[in-house]
């Protein structure tokens, strides 16, 4: 230890801490209860790691008894302890831990928060941990032993800008002979959490299914045990409750919402394991951290291993709950995490009975299945590019909105295909209105050939990948050529306009003629009626969504796309029969006008505005 370390000094908090804290303080968060959840469950994990370092460390374990979580609530003075015997934290950890946040995300969730009326909801997807304690506390004591240290660290502070810490006196090292105990100095309108049923109330209603016995030590009485600590995952489906679930989801998850499915069972056969999963119903605020980490926590016999062993692929990543097995070991080293083939083996069978799950929710709960959808059916969607294994089941999963309505599935949209219909077709764009605007519908709506409206990012990435369902092929309206020919169109459209007497050769080769390299060729369109043109991708490349959602990002440029024109459209005819000048200006608004209906801006919009200005005026 050096000089520094033995003496007490002060140290500021990380900015992002100190605007939680003072965000706290002038209580976006109502429910202030949770403070006693969020400390409780600290001291779980603590004990868990615990319990993980003493397989390699039996020692780790000598001094400090069995492992458990104690609630000490005093009067003279004001204070309520929360004390475990569980691994502690040395001097680094206390300042690292209890001074700054380590979540990545937190300074856009703090600006979002400051922001939103509804605080309480986001701060709940956060889960601000022990930080809720200053809702209900204005001065905090931490004592701390790491297991096995001869030393014990105190932090202390009243919130605002910084803490203290300094060595432990005599009389607090003496105390904490393991793990950590938080002295919470509450404040006058949080008095009611010294009062035990308060306390037992706040524990019954969060924290019953802790694992480790919660006791209560009350100035006056025995102590005594107030939770159920049981692993409720090891427990038969037929003594739990939909409450007892809820509970169990709101602790593992730490979530605050209502679980929109709960997957409770236990695999038996070559691997045993316990398998409890739940799907949150409301998004939390880090579903799309690059890491796309997941939430499922590795136990073997009811110890906690990691959070960390990738149960399930990334796609799943908003499932939460818990896999415990009997039969690996309880030392898995990290290279053992990524290699094992047991662990291999459970994540493919459990993956399989997540969407096998999720599947049969669809069809029996879909008001329930709809909350998942909506909250995560953008992250499933990353399934279908890459899980090639079960691309058509999370197809089959996918609910989508298409020109027909909202929420169909592609069973549905097969079972109402057109005669002589053979592809699933679809149009990927910004918003749902443009695209129902977009005119490459048109020779589809003619025919009552019903089309998927995609309009999510990720949609532009999954469908580049070659994909049918039921032995359709997906299929872009804005790429390739579409051949509608065998499709007969629908009764009122069937009187679609002449074509007119123009040839048509002449009038593609002039409009080529005056495009030059803008386009890579200038076809006849099998998609439009009433519109004049539109710009589709070559058969082989990126569909034109994805091209340009790549070029924006500078990754890659956008190819050539083709100009499909309608050559029952007077202002295509129009082009064979004009000068050249005047053809060169078609052609190009031609070009122009394609841009504009899929979003993009012309090449020239000066140039652009001044041809328009041109031939209206020479028209008028
Ligand atoms: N009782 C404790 N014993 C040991 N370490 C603790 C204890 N309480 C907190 N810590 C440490 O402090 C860290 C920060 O705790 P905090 O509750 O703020 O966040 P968290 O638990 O990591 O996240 P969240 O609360 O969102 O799950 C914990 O990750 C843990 O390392």
């Amino acid at each position: 230890m050096t000089t520094t370390d033995t003496a007490a000094q002060s140290q500021p908090f990380q900015a992002e801490v100190a605007e939680l804290l003072n965000l706290m303080v002038h209580s976006v968060y109502s429910e202030t209860d949770i403070f006693l959840r969020e400390l409780i469950s600290n001291a779980s994990d603590a004990l868990d790691k615990l319990r993980y370092e003493s397989i390699a460390k039996p020692e780790l374990m000598a001094d400090g008894g069995e492992p458990k979580i104690r609630i000490v609530p005093k009067k003279e003075p004001d204070t309520l302890s929360v004390i475990d015997n569980g691994l502690g934290m040395d001097r680094q950890e206390l300042i690292d831990n209890l001074g700054t946040i380590a979540k990545s995300g937190t300074k856009s969730f703090l600006t979002k928060l400051t922001e939103a009326k509804d605080g309480a909801g986001l701060i709940g997807q956060f889960g601000v941990g022990f930080y809720a304690a200053f809702m209900v506390a204005d001065r905090i004591v931490v004592t701390s032993r790491r297991a096995g240290s001869a030393e014990a660290w105190t932090w202390s502070s009243s919130g605002g800008a910084g803490f203290e810490i300094a060595p432990a006196s005599e009389e607090d090292a003496a105390r904490v002979v393991r793990g950590t105990e938080i002295v919470l100095h509450m404040k006058k309108d949080a008095a009611k959490y010294l009062e035990p049923y308060e306390i037992e109330r706040v524990v019954g209603a969060y924290s019953d299914n802790i694992q480790f016995p919660i006791e209560l030590v009350p100035e006056d009485g025995e102590p005594r045990q107030i939770n159920s600590a049981s692993a409720l995952w090891q427990r038969s489906k037929s003594e739990l409750t939909p409450e007892d679930y809820a509970q169990a989801y709101k602790q593992i998850a730490g979530a605050f919402d209502e679980p929109a499915m709960t997957l409770h069972y236990r695999a038996e056969g070559r691997y045993s394991y316990a398998v409890l999963l739940f799907a949150p119903s409301t998004k939390p605020f880090d579903l799309f951290e690059p890491a796309r980490k997941g939430h499922v926590k590795l136990y073997v016999r009811r110890v906690f291993i990691t959070n960390d062993a990738d149960l399930l692929p990334s796609y799943l990543r908003f499932i939460r709950g818990v896999i415990d097995s009997e039969d690996l070991p309880l030392n898995l080293s990290r290279e053992m995490l990524q290699n094992n083939p047991q662990l291999a083996q459970i994540r493919k069978a459990v993956t399989g009975k997540v969407i096998g799950e999720l599947e049969s929710l669809g069809d029996k709960d879909p008001e329930a299945f709809g909350r998942i959808w909506d909250a995560f059916g953008l992250v499933i969607k990353e399934g279908i590019w890459e899980d090639y294994e079960r691309r058509e089941k999370l197809l089959a999963l996918s609910r989508f909105t298409t020109t027909k309505g909202e929420n169909r599935t592609l069973k549905q949209y097969v079972e109402d295909l057109k005669e002589n219909q053979t592809e699933i077709y679809y149009l990927v764009g910004d918003s749902i209105e443009r695209l129902k605007s977009n005119p490459k519908l048109e020779s589809a709506a003619a025919r009552g050939i019903e089309v998927l409206l995609l309009t999510d990012p990720v949609d532009a990435f999954w469908t580049s990948a070659p994909l049918d369902f039921q032995g359709k092929p997906l299929k872009s309206l804005s790429q390739g050529d579409v051949d509608f020919g065998m499709i007969p169109t629908t009764e009122e459209t069937k009187d679609e306009p002449e074509k007119p007497e123009t040839d048509e050769a002449l009038t593609i080769a002039a409009i080529k003629d005056a495009l030059g390299d803008k386009v890579s060729d200038v076809r006849a369109s099998q998609r439009l009626t009433a519109s004049a043109s539109c710009l589709v991708a070559g058969g082989l490349g990126p569909d034109r969504a994805l091209e340009r959602m790549l070029a924006q990002q500078n990754r890659g440029a956008a190819s050539k796309p083709i100009l499909e024109v309608n050559l029952r459209h007077p202002i295509v005819a129009a082009v064979a029969k004009a000068n050249a000048a005047d053809a060169a200006d078609l052609s190009l608004l031609l070009l122009e006008q394609a841009q504009i209906l899929d979003g993009e801006l012309p090449e020239d919009p000066a140039a652009f505005s001044a041809r328009l200005n041109r031939l209206v005026l020479r028209a008028l």
